[in-house]
């Protein structure tokens, strides 16, 4: 597809609901007996694997603007499906769905689409069978698909050997089950959601660099009418391109601010880059009020260490930012973006590269150096939709480009493009 975006972006808006709280809020609903809702909730395609899954073990969701009505008849009543449970190209379904999974009386068989057979999945078939879940995947233990078979489950005290969500999440959604209690040690803290939602659900546990879930917490689950946030992770495209793109002032409102997902605003601000954080407020989680503006004299920034987990799928669209800052970049600790739904190391820098940007890409992440030549090809996606959406960002600054591989965007960030629009962009 020719993508030619021109700015400035100016005006107000709002962005869709935070992709990892709708999929913990679907589960949640799910387990519960009884009706639940979900406020805001992202409709794109990874958070309807999740609602189709449970959709097959008998859970009703209705939906009404976005917001989704679940009515369950609660975890125990679940039925036995018929079908392989078909995760897409969502890794949080995929995993999540493999811890919660393993609790359950009867047999069940996770794959996904091509991007998510390469993802590794020892990192949570390995605390899972230590809990004594019958959980198995294909190429020795390492790649979807799973085999799970039912098994009564057991605590476990588990330290992260790497910074995943998904793998504590699994290790909590399967903790549900079991018959002692679950810790988990982060020495980098991965992001919270679960932690702060499982409470609003009726499941209270302990939090902090320790995290412990009690016993069988599944018997405690009970419904909530849960609002979803904005997507930061999708607020990132917007904030990026209204900083690159002269005479750009954009408001985004209702965005989740997370502590343990807001590394992006902290970057922009080492950048010397003109944002502000107003209205802050707590619904689920705190939410405020973002408004960026055209930064020409960005400084470049060194990012490293435990922020990169506050950072982690906005990576591609920070990249691109520091295409213009005055000076080279550099993003260490991140070797967790090789794992994603591509290498995602090289495929910013081979994409970016051939629109003329120099990036290098290093062991553990990347280089990136200001200037630009001129662009040779059209560029890929990939498939990968956080890479789809950088790419298309970057139009405003390389004018007219063909990029292949568009239509993943659907996956968490539906509306992308006419959002671009409503801001004034001209396609
Ligand atoms: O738990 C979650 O909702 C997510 C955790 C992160 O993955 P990892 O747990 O693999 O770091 C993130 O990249 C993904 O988009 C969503
Ligand atoms: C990595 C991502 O998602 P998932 O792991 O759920 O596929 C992402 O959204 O950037």
């Amino acid at each position: 597809m020719r993508i030619n975006l021109t700015g400035p972006l100016t005006g107000q808006t709002q962005v869709p609901g935070d992709k990892s709280m709708t999929h913990r809020a679907v589960i949640f609903s799910s387990l519960a007996a009884g009706r639940s809702t979900i406020e805001g909730a992202l409709l794109g395609e990874d958070c309807m694997r999740t609602v189709d899954i449970f959709r097959q073990l008998g859970v009703t969701f209705d939906r009404t603007g976005t917001t989704l009505t679940v009515d369950s008849p609660g975890f125990a009543q679940f039925t036995e499906p018929s079908q392989v449970l078909y995760t897409g190209n969502s890794g949080t379904t995929t995993r999540l769905l493999a811890g919660l999974l393993s609790g359950l009386p009867f047999r069940t068989v996770l794959s996904g689409d091509a991007s998510i057979g390469r993802r590794p999945m020892k990192r949570v078939i390995d605390p899972l069978k230590e809990m004594n879940a019958h959980i198995s995947g294909s190429h020795d233990n390492t790649r979807t698909p799973l085999i799970i078979e039912p098994a009564a489950l057991e605590g476990i005290h588990y330290v992260m050997p790497v910074a995943s969500a998904q793998v504590k999440s699994a290790i909590l959604l399967a903790g549900l089950h079991a018959e002692t209690e679950v810790t988990i040690t982060e020495k980098t803290a991965s992001r919270n959601h679960t932690e702060t939602m499982l409470p609003l659900y009726g499941v209270a546990l302990e939090t902090g660099e320790t995290i412990t879930l009690p016993a069988r917490g599944i018997e405690r689950i009970r419904p909530c009418d849960f609002k979803v946030p904005g997507d930061i992770s999708s607020a990132a495209f917007l904030m990026v391109a209204a900083l690159i793109t002269p005479h750009s002032a954009v408001t985004i409102q209702g965005v989740g601010i997370n502590k343990t997902r807001d590394g992006i605003i902290e970057v922009i601000r080492m950048m010397g880059g003109d944002i502000k954080v107003i209205n802050q407020t707590a619904e689920s989680e705190p939410v405020a009020t973002i408004e960026v503006r055209y930064t020409p004299d960005l400084k470049p920034v060194t990012l490293d260490g435990a922020l990169i987990a506050r950072l982690i799928d906005e990576i591609p669209v920070i990249a691109l930012l520091m295409t213009q800052a005055g000076g080279i970049s550099i993003i260490r600790d991140a070797e967790e973006l090789k794992v994603k739904e591509t290498n995602r190391i090289d495929t910013v820098v081979n994409e970016l590269n051939k629109l003329g940007f120099n990036l290098t890409a290093t062991a553990d992440g990347m280089e990136i150096r200001p200037g630009r030549r001129q662009m040779k090809t059209g560029v890929d996606s990939h498939g990968d939709h956080r890479i789809g959406m950088m790419l298309a960002v970057a139009t405003l600054i390389t004018g007219e480009t063909e990029i292949a591989g568009l239509d993943s965007i659907n996956v968490s960030f539906p509306g992308f493009m006419e959002q671009f629009k409503q801001l004034g962009v001209k396609e």
